[in-house]
């Protein structure tokens, strides 16, 4: 199941998270909590949704059809970071990724500046993985530095002392020829990198990486082959990202399915 903003344009928010889903064999439901009118050149409005459209929809999907994996995406607002909390203790599934989702790569607000201590309080204490880039690792951290992997490595530690299972920091946004993330348990941390691709075509890799953690742990992985296993398949997307529109370009979420195919 995901929780999370509508993308209209597709690449990122609800419909990459579905997208994502169906490529890796999970069933996928949702409840969306803002509607985002967005395209290839930014979000030209959010209408967040009222409280109990939210909820209704939660109810609905837990408690019939329940949820191997929960990921939340876009929350805007705290009053709906301290919802999606309450059903989330209510139904208690297993498996919650929180992708901490701020601002979009247009620079549009996606969570309101306040609702981070809520974020911070009620949402990561429930999280199995807490899916950050550095600059939303950094705003949770209250402005932490974070320029190398030294630094990745240093905030997921304080990341952890919130209360998640486990962090995947990102580090998609900071420089080199390599694109790479953390993953640390509380005890240790390991590496995953793969060359830079040079495109500037990534909107909605955030959305997606989280998703397909999200699809590896509902089929029962280890978080490590989860997260292996999404870095297989944002690399794929974001190597064969889609130039579409005038600005910056959706990934290709049938990218790794098309490739195994081709080689089998
Ligand atoms: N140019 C790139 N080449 C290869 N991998 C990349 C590139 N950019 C990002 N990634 C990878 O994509 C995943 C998403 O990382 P990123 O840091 O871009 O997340 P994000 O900023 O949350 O995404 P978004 O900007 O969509 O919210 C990570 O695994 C990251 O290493
Ligand atoms: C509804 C919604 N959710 C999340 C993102 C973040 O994705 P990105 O940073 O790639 O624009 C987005 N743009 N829209």
């Amino acid at each position: 199941m995901t929780i999370a903003g509508s993308d209209s344009g597709g690449g990122a928010g609800i419909q990459a998270d579905l997208k994502t889903f169906q490529e890796l064999g999970v069933f996928g439901t949702s409840a969306i909590t803002a509607i985002t009118s967005q395209n290839t050149l930014g979000v030209q409005a959010v209408f967040p949704l009222p409280l109990d459209t939210i909820a209704s929809q939660i109810d609905s999907v837990l408690s019939d059809i329940g949820a191997d994996a929960v990921k939340t995406g876009m929350l805007f607002s705290a009053d709906i970071i301290r919802l999606v909390a309450d059903k989330l203790r209510l139904y208690g599934p297993q498996q919650v990724v929180v992708d901490p989702v701020m601002i979009a790569k247009g620079g549009a607000a996606l969570l309101q500046n306040e609702a981070i201590e809520a974020l911070r309080r009620e949402l990561l204490p429930l999280a199995a993985v807490v899916t950050p880039n550095v600059p939303e690792a950094s705003a949770i951290l209250d402005g932490a530095v974070i320029r190398s992997v030294d630094d990745m490595i240093e905030a997921a530690r304080s990341l952890h002392r919130l209360g998640p299972r486990y962090v995947f920091l990102k580090g998609g946004h900071l420089e080199g020829e390599e694109a790479v993330d953390v993953l640390f348990d509380g005890k240790e941390a390991r590496l995953f990198r793969t060359p830079r691709i040079r495109t500037k075509h990534t909107h909605g890799t955030g959305c997606t990486t989280a998703s397909a953690i999200a699809a590896g742990l509902a089929k029962g992985l280890p978080i490590d082959e989860a997260v292996a296993l999404a870095k297989r398949f944002i690399t794929a997307a974001i190597g064969s990202a889609l130039e579409i529109g005038s600005g910056i370009g959706p990934t290709h979420h049938a990218a790794l399915r098309l490739q195994q195919q081709s080689s089998s």
